[in-house]
């Protein structure tokens, strides 16, 4: 049997970047002959197996062919005449298709060496169709390796085009799609993934909430970015700028959605949008299965966004209303989370990039204060239930004027 190192860890040696994590494949071997050297079988549907020591992935070289719908659906067919190209063959982009020996020689017959030095992301062949998640794959993969030059070739996005008419997308379980959209939202140009979706029409099948936004115009004072699909991916090259977690892009990747359905007499303003916008970050979430957590800062950062942004403005009871719908007595990292998303879409606006953003120090800082606010004394003075609670309140609200009083002495524009 032959052994060579696969897929996306020869793609990554290559272009001098650290590598992740290793796939094998094995040509010229039955399942027992790999069994009786240690190895263990994983996964129903894959003809995989781990190694004894590393754990990693080794697969049986296969061929598969489609037998129904998305992800599920194939058949394979994994017998040890099946050849290394052959195995290659099938697999979805060229710069993925080079398999390493273990003396170091590479193995390219389909132009990977080529198009990585293009910087071009292109299929290996037809059998790209069959599987659709592929389309997403390579949204993502632009979206990693966008800062080094890459891009899909025309062919590819024809073909993904295709794909995406067949309707093919629309079988693809939502689990699919999350995993790999959650990849690309961590991914160095997140909004590379969104845009490669458009590019082939994929994002009106997977995201129709976004696709809406496309041409939807909004206010020139506040958002440089006319246009709120483009002002949405500048937030999320934005967030992965400032190294954001996962619940502040998804909350971004959310923040605008109910401008699509104002109606064309309320553009620019988009009045009471972050009321609309809620409901479809909700549906959206829904669809996605996202989780509770990112679910969650979606609708927040919907409804609260606005007030942020005029936080200093406000008057400490408008403030504290906010601060208490995110519970930030108890939970501070869903105002962390809230208050680096809203300070990535005050830098998408802002003329300086640089700007400082005193509403999140503020803000932060209010939280912190009223989290100061001791209970103790108020139920030994016999105060309990709904009087209790105002008695707090009122605490608290002198703590937010003492608190921006002094910030405001403090923080000089
Ligand atoms: N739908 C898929 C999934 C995987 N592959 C092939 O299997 C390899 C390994 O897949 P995976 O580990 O999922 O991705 P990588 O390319 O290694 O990328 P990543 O660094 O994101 O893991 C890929 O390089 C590609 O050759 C494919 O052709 N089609």
């Amino acid at each position: 049997m032959d052994i060579y190192l696969v897929g996306g860890a020869v793609r990554d040696e290559l272009l001098g970047l650290p590598v992740k994590e290793r796939d094998w494949v094995v040509v010229g071997a039955t399942p027992q002959q790999l069994i009786d050297q240690g190895f263990k079988p994983v996964g129903k549907d894959f003809p995989v197996f781990l190694h004894p020591d590393t754990r990693e992935e080794y697969a049986l070289a296969r061929t598969e062919r489609k037998s129904g719908h998305g992800y599920t659906g194939f058949v394979f067919h994994a017998e040890p005449d099946v050849s290394l190209e052959q195995d290659l063959i099938r697999r979805d982009l060229t710069v993925n298709a080079m398999a390493r020996t273990a003396d170091g020689e590479i193995i390219d017959p389909f132009g990977g060496k080529r198009d990585l030095k293009a910087r071009l992301l292109r299929h290996v062949s037809p059998a790209f169709t069959e599987d659709p998640l592929r389309v997403l794959r390579v949204a993502r993969l632009a979206a990693r390796y966008r800062w080094m030059g890459f891009r899909v070739a025309e062919e590819t996005v024809e073909l993904m085009t295709r794909i995406t008419i067949s309707g093919e997308l629309t079988h693809l379980p939502a689990e699919r799609v999350w995993k790999e959209t959650n990849r690309a939202l961590m991914e160095r140009s997140p909004q590379a993934y969104f845009q490669t979706l458009h590019d082939c029409g994929a994002l009106a099948e997977l995201f129709p909430e976004l696709a809406h936004l496309d041409g939807v115009p909004q206010c020139p004072d506040h958002h440089p970015t006319v246009d709120v699909l483009t002002h949405q991916y500048r937030c999320l090259a934005q967030a992965a700028r400032q190294q954001l977690p996962l619940t502040s892009r998804y909350a971004l990747l959310c923040h605008d959605l109910g401008k699509a359905e104002t109606p064309p007499d309320g553009w620019p303003e988009h009045k009471g949008h972050e009321r609309r916008g809620e409901q479809l970050a909700r549906e959206m979430s829904q669809r996605l299965r996202v989780s509770r957590e990112l679910a969650d800062a979606a609708v927040t950062m919907t409804r609260w966004q606005r007030r942020a942004q005029r936080a200093l403005k406000l008057r400490p009871a408008d403030v504290w209303e906010m601060l208490h719908s995110l519970d930030v007595v108890r939970r501070p990292r869903r105002l962390k989370f809230f208050l680096a998303a809203c300070e990535a879409d005050a830098r998408t606006c802002a003329a300086d990039p640089k700007a400082p953003f005193p509403q999140g120090e503020y803000l932060a800082g209010v939280a912190e204060a009223v989290r100061q606010v001791d209970v103790t004394g108020l139920r030994e003075a016999g105060l309990a239930g709904q009087a209790l609670g105002l008695a707090l309140d009122e605490k608290r609200l002198k703590v937010i004027k003492e608190y921006k009083k002094e910030f405001l002495e403090r923080w000089q524009p």
